[in-house]
């Protein structure tokens, strides 16, 4: 792509209210899909959070859809799930109260007289909880139903708002290339205006992903050396003990390259990436995105890896490999694993590569980034003698986003010593449970309230979307055409395939050790 503006209308503006209580008018939040995994793990457990910490108005409602007639089971399994998923005592007194504003609806996606009868029962359930028109309908459900869903809330007229708001969260995979990323969006820019919809990425919602724009904006001594003179190779990891976890059919068609690398990765890349923004405000953090993935040149294929894991061991238990899991192809060529090293073309980081590898089954879970700095022009110490630790090691910032939460700087320090001057790295380390306490957040909070709110800083832009798209679809499509010849290529419960080891070291470097 050659510009980098966002196609913005004039009415795309979001309306971010200008007060910082964050408090979001009455809503009815409706779910689509509301019996799967991710509402009662993940959005039940947060909305509540929410209501406790006091961000939710009095006037709130949620409106669970989904096939199974649960009807008041419904608001029964998601106070379990809070219980469970939300580290909520069962007795917590809030709970009683908020499982009072949890209404279920059953009906069929492709039933488009349903959609008649979905917004009486809306508009019901708004009069009984004291809520106007504010509406926020998540997706939470399987792509397939993006457009049917998005269509018949058109054609219902339940996409505009009459006496408030009405925003769309739609869950990834947004597309599953550049032609059907483009597609979904046209479709649901039909019905929706950019500014009613929310494109969810659950890793903005984490702190310490929002922490790399505090680290890096709200202090003075890092900006100065965040560049191509000071800084060597940036090195990118998302590493997951899990495996597909039943969700063997929706992977198969997924991979490792768009389920994770082409979104939550490629967010990351941003944030550590990106000019300082004018100001935190949506168009301008998603603008110097932008401007990132577009100074990406295209991945030549000799930078780009992948692997598949097969049989092996997860913390001593044995695992099954990818080809045994359930509802997987036998002789499935899908990526479990992808490794690469990509540039980005500008005045900061030319010249300095960017590793990225992001897998399952790996031997930890761990995602970090790391940013190796140079080595100083000379050293004047006379090395060697008690303690000395062999080659000096260059400056490392790793920025921990999960599980580990924190930042560490790693230095040479000289060891204690009157006969010389020996140096060895040490680490100053920021540990944010240490300081701040351990949080029960689970990112779908900030993202949540931000939607209501009608803040679209921490969500994707359609614009954005597509250019990352148009970086890896050349690359998934050259592998459609070129089956691997060695899947699997690593074992469950190790560090992936040897290709990923190789493709660092033509460059004379190696993979962190995590
Ligand atoms: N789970 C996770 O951790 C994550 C999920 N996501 C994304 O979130 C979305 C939802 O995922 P998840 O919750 O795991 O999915 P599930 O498969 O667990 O749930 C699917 C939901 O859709 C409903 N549904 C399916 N078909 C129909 C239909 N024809 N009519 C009415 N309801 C239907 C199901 O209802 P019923 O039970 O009644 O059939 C169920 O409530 C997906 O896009 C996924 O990619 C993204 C990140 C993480
Ligand atoms: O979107 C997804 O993300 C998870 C990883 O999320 P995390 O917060 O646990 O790091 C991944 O397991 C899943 O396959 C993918 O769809």
């Amino acid at each position: 792509m050659a510009t980098a503006e966002l196609t913005i209308n004039p009415e795309d503006l979001s309306q971010v209210p200008p007060s910082n209580l964050r408090i979001p008018e009455p809503t009815v939040v409706v779910i689509f899909g509301a019996s799967g995994d991710l509402t009662k793990r993940k959005l039940l457990p947060a909305l509540f959070h929410l209501e406790q910490a006091g961000l939710l108005p009095k006037e709130f409602a949620i409106v669970g859809v989904a096939r199974r007639p649960l009807g008041n089971e419904f608001a029964e399994d998601m106070r379990n799930g809070i219980v469970e998923f939300g580290s909520v005592p069962a007795t917590d007194a809030k709970l009683e109260e908020f499982a009072k504003k949890i209404h279920y609806f059953a009906m069929n996606f492709d039933d488009a007289a349903a959609y008649s009868r979905l917004k009486t029962e809306l508009d019901s359930v708004a009069k009984q909880h004291g809520i106007g028109g504010n509406r926020l309908f998540y997706l939470s459900v399987a792509p397939e139903y993006f457009t049917e869903i998005i269509s018949n809330l058109g054609a219902q007229n339940m996409a505009k708002p009459t006496d408030g708001s009405v925003r769309a969260v739609i869950e990834k995979p947004f597309g599953h290339d550049l032609e059907s990323a483009k597609e979904l969006n046209r479709h649901v820019n039909s019905v929706f205006a950019e500014r009613q919809i929310f494109r969810i990425d659950h890793y903005l919602g984490k702190e310490t992903v929002q922490n790399i724009l505090v680290f890096r904006f709200a202090n003075g001594i890092f900006e100065p050396v965040w560049n191509r003179n000071f800084i060597d190779n940036v090195q990118i990891t998302a590493a997951e003990t899990l495996g597909v976890e039943g969700r063997g059919p929706f992977y198969e068609k997924a991979g490792a390259l768009r389920d994770v690398v082409q979104n939550h990765v490629m967010e990351l890349l941003s944030f550590v990436a990106m000019e300082p923004p004018m100001s935190f405000e949506s168009q301008s953090v998603r603008l110097e995105k932008l401007k990132v993935w577009q100074s990406i040149p295209p991945i030549a294929m000799e930078n780009i890896v992948r692997g598949q894991y097969g049989p092996g061991s997860i913390k001593g238990e044995a695992v099954p490999g990818y080809r045994q899991e359930d509802r997987v192809d036998p002789n499935s060529q899908t990526e479990t694993y992808a490794a690469l090293k990509l540039g980005i073309d500008n005045w900061r980081w030319a010249g300095v590569p960017f590793y990225i590898r992001a897998g399952k089954r790996l031997a930890k879970r761990v995602t970090e980034i790391t940013v190796q700095f140079k080595q100083p022009p000379m050293l004047i110490f006379n090395r060697g003698g008690v303690g000395d630790c062999g080659p000096i090691q260059p400056n490392v910032i790793t920025i921990r986003i999960q599980p580990d939460e924190g930042i560490s700087l790693r230095f040479g320090a000289k060891v204690p010593s009157t006969q010389s001057m020996a140096v060895c790295p040490v680490t100053m380390d920021f540990d944010y449970a240490k300081a701040f306490g351990k949080s029960t957040a689970n990112g779908y909070e900030r993202l949540l309230l931000d939607a209501m709110l009608g803040d679209q800083t921490l969500f994707a832009h359609r614009d954005g979307v597509e250019t990352t798209w148009a970086l890896y679809t050349p690359v998934l499509d050259a592998w459609a055409n070129k089956k691997p010849q060695t899947f699997p290529n690593y074992v469950a419960g190790s560090w992936g395939p040897d290709c990923a080891d190789e493709l660092l070291a033509k460059d004379g470097y190696t993979w962190r050790k995590l």
